[in-house]
Formats: C-alpha cells, structure tokens, sequence
C-alpha cells in the first residue's frame, strides 16, 4: 500500500520536498504535524539514517505518539530517530557534552521549586526584601535573560537593563543573577533554562562539537514552531546551518506562549533566513465540522496581527456550538457533568471523546466535584507530576547526591532528614564557612570537623559518610538494589512507615511506587544502560503527563487551555468564559496581550472535531470570596449564526438575535429581570472536597460479579469502604457502600471501579 495515500496533495508536496528549508505556516488541524509524521517515515523509507533525524515538538507526550505512528510504517528502526522536546533533547546532547563547559556528566536539573528555592536563599543572604524583590519576578527575568542569550556578565554591563532595574526599584537584580549562575555552576546544576542556554554556549564555543551534530542532524523538523523562543531558534539555526535540511511547521494564530518567551517573529523571519524557502500551504481542516471552523474564523479574524490564511473544511457542517449560562461556578460544572452523561449515551461515545478545557487550573475544582458526584471518570492533565511529591523528591535528593555530591539544593534537602540533630545553626554555619573559603559545601560536609565542632561535627561527618557509602554501592549495583539500600539507610522509609495517619500511609505507598518503578526500568531489556544514574537524568522533566499509566483509560480529560495545543477530542467544552478570566484581567490591558488571549480561545475552539460547548457562570468564587461576572467579549466576537443558547437570554435584545454585549448591559441592569434561578448564598469557602484517595499500588479493578453484602472493597477514588446493600438486576445492580472518608453512596456496579479487598 502506498503509505502516503493519507495525505492530500499540498500535504504529500510538503512530506516529498525532503532537501533544503521548508516552512508551513497553516490553519489548525490542517495536518502540519500529520506532514511532520508521514515525512520522517518517507525520509527513513528512502534510507535515511534514524540517528540523522532530529525532530522537535512541544510535549514529551506528541514525541511519543508520533514515534508510535512512524514505528507503524517504518518499523522498530523509529526507536533511532532523535525526538522529543528541546529541553529533553538538549539535556541528553548536554550529558555528552557538559564536560566541555565545565559540568560534570551528571549534572542535576533544577526544577523549578530548586531554582525558587535558591533564589530566596540569594535574597536573605542579600538581606533583600522578598515581597520587592519576589522570588517569582527574580525567576521570571533570569529566565528571559537567559531566553535572550544574556550572560549575567552581559547582564551586568548592559546599561539599558540595568537602568530598566533601577527604575523598577530593584537595582541589584544584576548581582543576584550572578550570584544565581555561580551558585548553579558551584553546585554543578543547570536550570530549566540553562538547558538550552548552555547548549548555544557550547554550540557556539566549541566549533567542533556544533560540527559534529550539524553532521549528524542532516534532517531537523520542529513542530509548533510559532512558540519557540530566541534561545530555541538560535539553536536549530545552528545545527540546521550546513545542510539546512530544515522543515518548520506552525500557527501564527496559535502562538500562545509569549508570557514565557517564544517570538511569533520566528516564524515570520523564516523566509528572510533561509532565502531559497519552500513554502507550503495547507488550507483544509480535517479536524472539525464547518460550524466549528467557522466559528474559529470568525474569532480569530478580530486580530489585526496576523498572517492572510483560509481555513475550510469539507467535513460535514455539523450542530451548532451550545452556549450555556450558570449561576455559579459549580452549577457549571453539574452542566458539564450532565451534558457528558447525556451527549455519551445519545451518541454512543466513550469519556475519552470528551475533554474539558480552562482558562486556569483553579477552575479544575468545580468541575472535577461535579464528576465526581455523577461518578464519570475524569484524568486531570498537567496537575503536579508523581516526581513533585515532597516524599519523592525528599528520596530523590538523596540519589541526586549520590551522583552528583555539589547539588547543594538536594543537600539542604535533606542533610537533616530524617533528622540526625543537624539544626538550622549548623547548617548556617556550613553555609558561611562554604561562602568565606569559596568552598562547596559538600567540601565543607566530608571536612566537617575542620570547620564545625563537637557532637554537630560528628553528625555532619557522618552524613557525609552516609553518602559516600551510596556512591560506593552505586558503583556495583543494579539501580533497584541502590534505590532500595538509600531507601532504607537514609532512615526515610522507617520515618514514613512510623507515621500512621492517612497522609503518611498514602507517602509510604508513593515511595513504593517509585520503587517499582525503578525495578521497571532495571529490567528493561531495551536498553543497555541501567543504572539508577540513567534512570534519574530526565526525572526534572517530566510531567504528570509523561507518567500516564494507561493512556487507554476511558476517563474525560480536563486540562489548561495551555496544555491542550496540538490535541484534539470529538466533544470539547470550554467553560469560564467570563470577563476577567477569560480575557485573564492581566491581558486587558494591551493590545498584544488581549490578542494572545485571543489565540489563546482560537486554540481551544479548534480542539473540538464534532461538538463544541461554551459556558459561562454569572457569579464564581474566586481567591475565596464571590464575584459576579459577565459573559466574555469572546462569546460576542463568534459568529452569532454559529451559535445556539441553552437559556432564555436575560436582555430582550439578544433574545431578538442580537449579542452578548447586550445580554452584559441586561445583566449590570439586574434588578429589573426576575431570576427564575436561586441566587447563591455567598459564604466563603474552602476546598470541600474530600482529599484525593492515592490507590493501592497496582491498583486494578476486581470482577464484581462475586460481590456480596459486607465485603470490604476499595474504591479507585473514593477509597476504602465495606458493602452495605446489593439492588438491581443484572448488568444495572446497584451497591451501597459506606466509604470510611466519604460515607455512604450508591454506585452502579458495570462502571465503578472496585477491587475486592476480602
Ligand atoms: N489528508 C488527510 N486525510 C485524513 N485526515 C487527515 C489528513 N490530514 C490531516 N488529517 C487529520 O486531521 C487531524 C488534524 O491533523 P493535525 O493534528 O496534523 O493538524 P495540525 O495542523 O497539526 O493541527 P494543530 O494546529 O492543532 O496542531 C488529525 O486527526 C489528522 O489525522
Ligand atoms: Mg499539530
């Protein structure tokens, strides 16, 4: 069969013009990632090299599903092909190469919560006021230095920034990013940034090495190429710079990630870089109906800055887009739930059809309390990963400075956890003795008794000791084994193990989890190394969402409009569309950024293939204290004939076809409509849901056909609870079980998810 039937013919242009640079600026879900796909498969079907490929995407996650598709037509040999996403990428080029700039092989990534960590470290050392000085804006402008190529050096010797910063109140920004970049190297760590700071560092500085991976990089490809940043284009120009064998596919109107960087310039300064260009177009969306691509042009074509596109598609006209209105923020969610229930059996579709979109994570909460009231499965995206568990990263601190002892964020960590009688005082004095000798403070730890005395002395030198005897073990055996042996030793497991509440119990369980997992990994048998040090190098990078058990599950997805770039679902729902929050209050200020939150709904309309649903409450809760909102400006920017109301509009003049600009006027004016809806009680709130149940490693559902009266069960989410009733007949019997956390509830047994404990 001819593997490239699937494309059509600008598509199939695209995937065959493999030499020189080549750019495709199209419309969302016109197939430019299909076209990165089907052309790493042609170029390895025409006997390219694997390990020649270089192909950059957005998340770990769109890396591996399209190694899947290209592994369906090329076979095993996809494995090769050099993948994912610029900071994973670099991190393992960096691995290589770190030596060269002065980083030992096994560097540490800091994380984000270790780079605050160290800046507010900087700051009470500086003797600096943290609310002016706040540790957020601090990381904030040494990333974008660091994103523009700016050394703290250049940093400190450019007078334009400097006097920016003086003007701003903060005239020693310059000196806490030296004092920052010195502390990282000292501590032989690289930030999130420096990953791809440090990689033009090297490309630039050592010609021999760019040399060698512009010769092994004959074919470079890089998705969602709109939302790189300066630091990101730098480094493709570089390596693509002798072959410029170079393909860059993107969405001016979806670029949506300014606030962090990228430059939508790099996309439209291709075609001065690379003269000789070949430009594609792709003008048919295959992704959605033509209500929904429709709908998405009317939006978008309210932005003055953009590049000429037409986007239609032959995909059937489909139903009109569903605009409903709550009175409230959980009323919205139990529309959302209700709607899924309904629209699931209606259609005969599978949760996983459906994805709920937000403007931010808070707005999670209300949705995710109504789906659970209505027991539909839901996995929530990009919410904090496995890896970012206080115990997790409490263990991982200490396998961090078995590789790497200079890691001092890891060794504050945990030099006194457990605790092994090294206070606070001790600890400052590590620090002072570490700053006035320019020593490290793993210098200051093995040499303890020279700079600290008595019983302290002995307890920082035995630390140290501890450690060594990691390293030592690390050296012989298997990754498990080590994990296992620091597990232990370093008293963390007992310290869990002896805390019996709820929470500790559900940490003990993390750890154990972490362990199989690192069991997993030592007896993988497709790859050669399997030390703990290889299992540990990308941890910093992952996401939750790279740690997804099984994609398979049936579950709704719900995510950040951020996070859902790139995917796509038959029936999406976008709910707060509201004033101020979507439009963010932040980007009402300024063109530019209104028009990125612009993009921003852009992005989120085109996810939906078949159905779209928009939502609004007209009051929510919000840094706890209840807030009236308006519909959003965006709900009058869509084409009016796209759209039909799920509610008796409150302004007689929308009800007459005409917007929500009016319906906003009916609602300031609220006194003079009658309600046919309770207001809400304004009461101030916490978090009222229960804490999340964590299941049982290796949690897998039981056949519930053997149930009985007075079983014990465990719920996947509900936790832990006994049957008390059986109802029904088969396959609609109904349990009643009593819940230790929750209490009593009724589930349908053919969709709960339960094992049987006894
Ligand atoms: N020629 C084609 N025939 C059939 N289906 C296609 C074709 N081209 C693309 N598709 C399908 O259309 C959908 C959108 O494609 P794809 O995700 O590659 O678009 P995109 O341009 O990358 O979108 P986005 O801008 O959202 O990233 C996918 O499901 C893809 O498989
Ligand atoms: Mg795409």
């Amino acid at each position: 069969m001819d593997y490239l039937a699937g494309l059509n013919h600008s598509q199939r242009a695209a995937v065959e013009q493999t030499e020189g640079p080549v750019m495709i600026v199209a419309g969302a879900g016109s197939g430019k990632t299909r076209v990165i796909t089907y052309r790493v498969a042609h170029l390895i079907r025409k006997g390219v090299d694997p390990f020649n490929i270089l192909v950059l995407t957005f998340t770990n996650k769109a890396a591996k599903e399209m190694r899947e598709r290209i592994m369906s037509v090329v076979g095993q040999e996809a494995k090769n092909i050099w993948m994912g996403t610029f900071h994973s990428v670099f991190a393992r080029i960096l691995r290589v190469e770190a030596e060269l700039i002065g980083y030992p092989r096994n560097f540490t990534i800091y994380d984000t919560d270790d780079t605050k960590s160290l800046i507010r470290a900087i700051l009470k050392e500086m003797n600096l006021d943290d609310k002016l000085y706040n540790a957020n804006h601090v990381y904030g402008r040494i990333s974008s230095a660091k994103n523009n190529l700016i050394s703290p050096q250049e940093y400190n010797k450019n007078e334009a920034i400097m006097a920016e910063d003086i003007a701003n109140g903060r005239p020693q920004m310059g000196q806490i990013y030296l004092t920052y970049a010195q502390r990282c190297y000292r501590a032989g760590a690289m930030d999130f940034d420096d990953l791809l700071f440090k990689t033009n560092v090297l490309l630039n500085k050592y010609p021999e090495v760019l040399h060698k991976y512009q010769h092994q990089f004959k074919y470079l490809m890089v998705d969602e190429y709109q939302d790189t940043n300066f630091s990101q284009y730098l480094i493709v120009k570089r390596l693509a710079a002798v072959n410029e064998n170079i393909c860059v596919v993107g969405d001016d109107a979806q670029s949506i990630y300014a606030f962090r960087g990228a430059n939508i310039q790099n996309i439209l300064n291709f075609q001065k870089d690379y003269p000789d260009v070949q430009v594609f177009k792709l003008e048919q969306n295959y992704r959605s109906t033509k209500m929904i691509v429709n709908a998405a042009n009317s939006v978008i074509e309210k932005n003055q800055n953009q590049l000429e596109k037409n986007v239609f598609s032959e995909n059937e006209d489909g139903e009109k887009i569903k605009v409903a209105r709550a009175f409230s923020d959980n009323e919205e969610g139990k529309i959302v739930a209700e709607a899924i229930t309904q629209e699931r059996a209606l259609k005969n579709l599978r949760y996983k059809d459906f994805a709920i979109l937000y403007r931010t994570n808070a707005q999670s909460r209300a949705m995710e309390e109504a789906l659970r009231k209505i027991n539909v499965p839901y996995k929530l995206y990009g919410g904090t990963s496995f890896y970012q568990r206080k115990e997790i990263k409490d263990l991982i601190a200490y396998f961090r400075l078995t590789f790497n002892p200079n890691d001092e964020e890891a060794l504050k960590r945990v030099i006194n956890y457990p605790r092994r009688g090294i206070g606070d005082t001790t600890l400052e004095k590590i620090l002072v003795a570490a700053d006035q000798q320019q020593y490290r403070l793993w210098d200051v730890v093995v040499n303890a008794q020279t700079f600290l005395d008595g019983r302290s002395a002995n307890a920082v030198s035995n630390f140290g000791l501890m450690i060594q005897s990691f390293q030592a073990m690390a050296k012989t055996n298997s990754a498990f084994d080590t994990a296992m042996h620091i597990a232990q030793h370093s008293g963390i497991l007992k310290d869990l193990y002896e805390d019996k509440s709820v929470e500790g119990l559900s940490r003990y369980e993390n750890i154990q989890e972490l362990l199989n997992g690192i069991k997993e990994f030592s007896e993988r048998e497709d790859i050669e190394e399997k030390g703990l040090d290889v299992f540990m190098q990308d941890i910093a990078l992952l996401t939750n969402d790279d740690n997804d058990k099984d994609p398979n599950a049936d579950t709704v997805s719900m995510m950040t409009i951020h996070a859902s770039k790139g995917l796509e679902f038959p029936v999406v729902f976008i709910v707060g569309l509201e004033e101020n929050l979507f439009p963010s209050q932040l980007s009402l200020n300024s063109r530019s950024e209104l028009e990125e939150e612009r993009r921003l709904f852009y992005v989120a309309v085109t996810r939906a293939e078949k159905k779209l649903h928009l939502s609004y409450a007209t009051s929510r809760y919000r840094w706890g204290t209840l807030n009236n909102c308006e519909p959003s400006r965006f709900l009058d920017e869509l084409n009016p004939a796209c759209l039909e109301l799920d509610f008796k509009p409150r302004s007689t003049v929308m009800e007459a076809g005409g917007n929500f600009q009016s319906e906003r006027m009916a609602w300031k004016q609220k006194d003079t409509e009658s309600f046919s809806k309770p207001k809400p009680k304004v009461v101030k709130t916490t978090s009222i849901l229960p804490k999340a149940h964590v299941p049982t490693p290796g949690f897998a559902p039981s056949d519930t056909s053997t149930l009985q009266v007075g079983m014990e069960v465990e719920h996947e989410r509900f936790g832990f609870g006994k049957v008390v009733n059986l109802e029904g007949n088969r396959p609609d019997i109904k349990a009643t079980i009593f819940f230790k956390e929750l209490g009593q509830k009724q589930l349908l047994l053919k969709f709960a998810k339960l094992r049987i404990v006894q």
